[in-house]
């Protein structure tokens, strides 16, 4: 399936490498394009960004093209474009539209990209206003080929949504809180002095995609911090039916190991530090010593490389073009 990417961010940049670690996933992204980053400063930021690495690569502005040459394969030619996605000489070129750029999160906007030969705008946030929203471990099977614009949900509906199903269908949900603490990009920084407090999508997103989750008996706080690093998310459920503490974690251990959350999630035995949840590729890694269970009062706590969330992004890309999308 030929894309293009739009929006070389965090996200990008993340999504990007996680491609290149999948050359045989049936995506094949042709052309990159960024309102801000030049040709040669998209280089750069792939050279030296302090957390994303692309040291096995040879990396090189030519031609209008970012080269990468990796060991063993054949040198890799994305087409680039330094400007507004208006004025992109790829709309309508490839199949899908990657809409990773924070700027066209709407159904309505992201559709100006549905012409020529592109049939497919997938936006890498939740996205009023799309055909459907996908996340991948949840139902993602569920894709519709009639639906044009796709959100894989966001970092913390990904993070969230397939272990509270998980948890119904066990024990019953009957309400749910998350509490986030949630980074900035570097380049952000600057306009984000302090703590403060922010809707967060996941708020409508998850009693919409969770039947039964009732919107009075959910709720997120969200705070965004002046930090870069990876970020935390804390989970609490009040459960419909009793559980005992160490089968629950148990079965839970079981689910993320081998069972339908695999991949999806961690259980670790210890407490990770938010520095080695760097690039960790599960939508949230959950610290078994410090969950408990008071009652049916069930607390999670976990943290997650939301950037990394790309990871979760190019799952269901590939998912969707497995079914031929
Ligand atoms: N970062 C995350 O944790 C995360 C996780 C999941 C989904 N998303 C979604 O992905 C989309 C993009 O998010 P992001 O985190 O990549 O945002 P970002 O701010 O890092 O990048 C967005 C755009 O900002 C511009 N930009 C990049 N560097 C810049 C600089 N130094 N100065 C000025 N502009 C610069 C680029 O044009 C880029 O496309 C958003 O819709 C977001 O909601 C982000």
């Amino acid at each position: 399936m030929s894309a293009v990417l739009h929006g070389l961010g965090r996200f990008g940049l993340h999504l990007l490498r996680a491609w290149l670690d999948r050359p045989d996933g049936g995506i094949d992204i042709v052309a990159i394009q960024d309102a801000h980053h030049s040709l040669a400063s998209a280089a750069a930021l792939l050279q030296q960004d302090a957390k994303v690495s692309f040291a096995d690569c040879r990396i090189a502005a030519e031609d209008g093209a970012l080269r990468l040459d990796l060991p063993g394969r054949q040198p890799l030619r994305l087409a680039y474009w330094h400007g507004p996605a208006a004025g992109s000489p790829w709309l309508g070129r490839a199949d899908w539209w990657l809409e990773c750029s924070g700027d066209f999160a709407s159904g309505e906007a992201a559709r100006a990209f549905l012409r020529g030969r592109t049939r497919r705008v997938i936006v890498s946030a939740t996205c009023p206003g799309a055909d459907q929203t996908l996340v991948f471990g949840y139902n993602h099977e569920h894709f519709d080929r009639r639906a044009a614009v796709l959100s894989y949900g966001s970092c913390t509906v990904n993070a969230f949504v397939p272990l509270a199903a998980w948890l119904h269908a066990r024990y019953g949900v009957a309400e749910a809180e998350v509490g986030v603490i949630h980074n900035v990009p570097p380049h952000r920084l600057a306009g984000h002095p302090h703590p403060v407090r922010r809707p967060c999508t996941l708020q409508t997103e998850g009693p919409r995609l969770l039947p039964f989750l009732a919107a009075e008996r959910f709720h997120v706080d969200y705070v965004l911090i002046p930090y870069t690093g990876p970020s935390l998310i804390d989970f609490r459920f009040e459960l419909a039916r009793p559980a005992a503490a160490a089968a629950l974690l148990d079965a839970l251990q079981a689910a993320c190991s081998t069972g339908p959350l695999r991949g999806l999630y961690a259980l670790e035995a210890g407490t990770p530090s938010t520095a080695a949840l760097a690039l960790r590729p599960e939508s949230a890694v959950l610290s078994r010593p410090l969950a408990r269970l008071h009652g049916r009062r069930l607390v999670l706590p976990a943290g997650f490389d939301n950037e990394n969330s790309a990871v979760r992004y190019l799952d269901l890309l590939e998912a969707v073009a497995q079914r031929g999308g």
